[in-house]
C-alpha cells in the first residue's frame, strides 16, 4: 500500500507501537511495517537472556532491568531516522519515562522530573506513540490463547499496575484492542496522512 504521508510525519520517521503484554503490540507492527513498507522492530527480540529468564519465571522486570533494553532500543531507532529510514517499533514502553528514554537515550533518565513533565530536554527524534489499549479481561482472555511465548499471562497485572497512558505534550493516538486488525491498521495510516 502506498501511503501519502503529512510532511510533518515523513520527517518523524518513526512510529512506536506500545501497550501492556497481549494487546497487540507485535501483531499490529509488524502488519503496519509491511503495509507501509517500513523497517520493523520487536522489542521483545533485544531482551538480554537475564530478562527472558526472568519473565519466564513469573518476575516483573524492575527500572534496572528496562533501562538498557530501552537505550539499545533508542540507538537502534536513531541510527535509522538519521539516515532517514522510516521504522515502526513494537515495544511495550509503560511508563512516561520509558518512552522518554526510546526518545532522547540514557540522557532521559539524568533529566529533572519537572523537565520530562514539560517534555523537555534536546529531543532527537519525532516519535508518534500509538497506544493499544483494553480491559484486563479482554487482553488476558488473548494471552491465555497464545502458545510458545516467554511472557506469562500471570505478568499481566503488574503490566497495569505500572501503565501510564501517554498524554499531552506526548504525540499520541489511543486505540482500542476491541478494533479488529484492518481497523486498527486503517485509523494508524488515516493518522499518518492528516497529523
Ligand atoms: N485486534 C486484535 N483482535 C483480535 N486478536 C488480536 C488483535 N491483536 C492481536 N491479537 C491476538 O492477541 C494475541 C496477542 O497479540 P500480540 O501481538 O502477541 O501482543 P503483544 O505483542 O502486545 O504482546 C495474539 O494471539 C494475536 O493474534
Ligand atoms: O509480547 C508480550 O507479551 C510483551 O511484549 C512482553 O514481552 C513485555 O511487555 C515486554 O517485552 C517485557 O517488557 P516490559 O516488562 O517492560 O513490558
Amino acid at each position: 500500500m502506498r501511503v501519502e504521508l503529512d510532511p510533518a510525519m515523513a520527517a518523524a520517521c518513526a512510529l512506536l507501537v506500545m501497550g501492556v503484554s497481549g494487546s497487540g503490540k507485535s501483531t499490529v507492527g509488524a502488519l503496519l511495517a509491511s503495509e507501509l513498507g517500513w523497517k520493523f522492530y520487536d522489542a521483545d527480540d533485544y531482551h538480554p537472556e537475564e530478562n527472558r529468564r526472568k519473565m519466564g519465571k513469573g518476575i516483573p522486570l524492575s527500572d534496572q532491568d528496562r533501562i538498557p533494553w530501552l537505550c539499545t532500543l533508542h540507538d537502534i531507532l536513531l541510527r535509522d531516522v538519521a539516515s532517514g529510514q522510516h521504522v515502526v517499533l513494537a515495544c511495550s514502553a509503560l511508563k512516561k519515562i520509558y518512552r522518554d528514554i526510546l526518545i532522547r537515550g540514557k540522557k532521559s533518565t539524568s533529566l529533572k522530573y519537572a523537565e520530562l513533565e514539560k517534555g523537555e530536554g534536546p529531543s532527537e527524534m519525532q516519535l508518534l506513540v500509538i497506544h493499544l489499549s483494553g480491559s484486563l479481561e479482554v487482553i488476558s482472555a488473548r494471552l491465555r490463547q497464545r502458545k510458545g511465548h516467554f511472557m506469562p499471562p500471570e505478568l499481566l497485572q503488574s503490566q497495569f499496575d505500572i501503565l501510564e497512558p501517554p498524554s499531552a505534550p506526548e504525540n499520541f493516538i489511543q486505540i482500542s484492542v476491541e478494533k479488529n486488525l484492518p481497523e486498527i491498521i486503517s485509523t494508524i495510516t488515516r493518522t499518518l496522512q492528516t497529523s
